[in-house]
């Protein structure tokens, strides 16, 4: 399968006299899942930045569709989607005009706008809102606007932060289902989150964080493996909790 993102050696941070992500190597395949995890301050958002061009590398480089952000920025831009933890919308806005805005940006034919974003308003029970200013809308409809605009735009990789706390129980399972699809039709997915049961049952791989390093990556089995516990024995929350803590109380 093809390498939507690939991250070497990424040593960087918001000083360069201080970095705070040290040497990461990872990559992402078209057509997986991958959960980022690790506790508050591990690096994930920091991870997250660089790759969205943010921020840049100290050290190391970080290709998305096969290109560095240097080489070809328009590529490099168009190729992803991100949903940040905390919406950011245009106040000024309807939720049909951010859902426009969005497909404009990605250059989606008009024809498939039309029906991407009607079948998006009613999975989302959002269609008695389509006509309403951001500013008018609750955290978790903004929320929605972020997720419907990324699914609009049809990327070949979504980097996803945090989306499940501001989501009502209906709009988890429908973004749930739908990550499931995009994958399917080959997209990758670089989501972070706390919520390690939803983790391991909707990623395919993960990489535990601690410290601004990569403790862990692979397979459920491999992060059990370098948290010292059994192929096939133990949650995902188990193996990270070893890793993060060694075991101590
Ligand atoms: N704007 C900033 N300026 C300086 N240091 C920062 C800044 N943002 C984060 N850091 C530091 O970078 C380190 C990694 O933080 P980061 O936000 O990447 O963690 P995280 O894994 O996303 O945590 P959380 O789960 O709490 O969101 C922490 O030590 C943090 O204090």
């Amino acid at each position: 399968m093809e390498t939507i993102l690939q991250v070497d050696q990424l040593t960087g941070g918001y000083s360069p006299k201080r970095p705070v992500l040290h040497e990461l190597n990872f990559h992402l395949k078209a057509g997986e899942m991958v959960g980022l995890i690790g506790l508050n301050g591990a690096g994930k958002s920091t991870t997250i930045k660089h790759i969205l061009g943010l921020m840049h590398p100290h050290q190391g480089e970080i290709k998305v569709a096969g290109v560095t952000l240097n080489e070809s920025p328009q590529q490099y831009r168009s190729a992803f989607a991100y949903v940040p933890e905390t919406p950011v919308l245009f106040d000024e806005l309807t939720v049909e005009e951010h859902l426009r805005l969005s497909a404009m940006a990605y250059q989606v034919p008009e024809k498939d706008y039309e029906s991407g974003a009607a079948r998006l308003l009613e999975q989302y029970q959002m269609v008695p809102k389509r006509k309403a200013f951001a500013s008018h809308l609750s955290k978790g409809m903004k929320q929605k606007v972020m997720i419907m605009s990324a699914l609009l735009a049809s990327p070949s990789l979504y980097i996803i932060d945090e989306p499940f706390l501001g989501l009502d129980p209906l709009g988890i399972r429908s973004l749930l289902e739908q990550l499931v699809e995009v994958k399917r039709g080959g997209a990758a997915i670089l989501m972070s989150s706390h919520i390690l049961s939803t983790v391991e049952a909707y990623c395919d791989r993960f990489i535990v964080m601690h410290q601004g390093r990569i403790a862990a990556q692979g397979d459920l089995d491999a992060i059990r493996a370098a948290a010292g516990l059994e192929a096939g024995s133990g949650s995902l929350e188990d193996a990270f909790y070893q890793l993060v803590t060694g075991g101590e109380h």
